[in-house]
């Protein structure tokens, strides 16, 4: 028999069985985002495809990495797949975050703690004795440590990191867990491919990563690459500026992008507003596609980039957007 097959009667005995147990009919994982979890009407779907766009340096892997750090805090797994960083590199940044989540504007600057890890000089207490030097640092570091063994990072490489092995790694973090995880690629293009041309390359990949969400059940958060269009100062990036757009938006289930707030809100608010500048602060996340609900949305965030992370109570954003300024100062 063709386990892929399913009469209607066995989809419903188990839609049935899981009401009986009362776990629900959707595996749902919360961003921790609260006002992106309501658009989604909960947060990531087991089944789904997110993929998460921006220009360069809009803070797509510190969001990626605090709905990981998110996730995991809240007693989900999470396998973080990262062809950009070092493991080590990912740790420092989460150390940091907490330290920002923890005392706000008290926290030092996370290039304090990159020194500390990075720092070549012996100390008999290791990495603890080292933060020991660096207020918070000590505390930040007992909270990443509460949720460790739900946190798997992966070193992937563009050169043997296919979708299989990633299904692979996939497959051992539930089965030595004993839970589904939370999958997030950064970043897609990324993904080992045998096709030559690019947007050859991003359909197949996406295709897969959509595949691979289906059979295990879990959400895949991917990170996208933008063609050179979406990188300009006062232009938005939307979704055709992806890199291999079409099949991009058609395969996901969700697709946010992230633009700085300065470059896409209307030359009227950046003349008139009191304070333009802090457009600068903020961060637009918008809802662009969204299979589960409302899409269309444009959420705002408030960056934290000296300590690695976005303030979480984000909301609508009540400016005018524009997709291109006439006239950018
Ligand atoms: N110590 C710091 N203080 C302030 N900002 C910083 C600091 N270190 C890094 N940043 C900035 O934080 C931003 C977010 O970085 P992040 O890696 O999340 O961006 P990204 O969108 O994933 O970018 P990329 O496409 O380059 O990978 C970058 O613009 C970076 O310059």
């Amino acid at each position: 028999m063709d386990p892929e097959l399913h009469s209607l009667a066995d989809v419903l005995e188990r839609v049935d069985e899981r009401a009986r147990l009362g776990t629900g009919t959707t595996h749902l994982w919360p961003t921790g985002f609260p006002a992106l979890d309501d658009v989604l009407d909960g947060g990531l779907r087991g089944g789904n495809l997110i993929l998460l766009a921006g220009p360069q340096g809009q803070g797509k892997t510190t969001m990626a990495l605090q709905m990981a750090r998110n996730a995991a805090a809240a007693g989900h797994a999470v396998v973080y797949f990262c062809y950009e960083h070092d493991p080590e590199v990912l740790l420092s940044r989460l150390v940091s975050l907490e330290a920002g989540l923890l005392y706000q504007s008290h926290a030092p600057n996370q290039d304090r703690f990159r020194h500390l890890f990075e720092d070549p000089s012996p100390n008999p207490d290791g990495l603890v004795g080292r933060l020991q030097t660096l207020p918070t640092a000590t505390e930040a570091l007992q909270t990443v440590l509460s949720y460790q063994e739900h946190f798997h990072l992966h070193r992937s490489t563009g050169t043997t990191t296919s979708i299989k092995v990633i299904a692979e790694a996939v497959e051992q973090v539930r089965r030595e867990t004993g839970q589904s995880p939370l999958v997030i690629v950064d970043y897609l293009q990324k993904v080992k491919s045998d096709s030559v041309n690019e947007a050859e390359r991003a359909a197949e990949v996406v295709e897969d990563l959509k595949d691979l969400a289906i059979m295990h059940q879990v959400p895949v958060f991917a990170i996208s690459a933008s063609d050179k269009g979406g990188l300009l100062a006062g232009k938005r990036m939307r979704a055709h500026h992806l890199r291999g757009s079409t099949a991009l938006a058609y395969e996901c289930d969700v697709l946010l992008i992230l633009n700085s707030k300065y470059d896409i809100v209307s030359r009227q608010h950046l003349v008139y507003a009191a304070n333009a500048e802090t457009f600068r602060q903020w961060t637009v996340l918008s809802v662009e596609k969204n299979r589960n609900g409302r899409a269309g949305l444009e959420l705002e965030f408030r960056k934290h980039f000296e300590q690695n992370r976005f303030d979480p109570d984000g909301g609508l954003v009540r400016e005018q957007l524009v997709d291109e300024r006439l006239v950018l100062e």
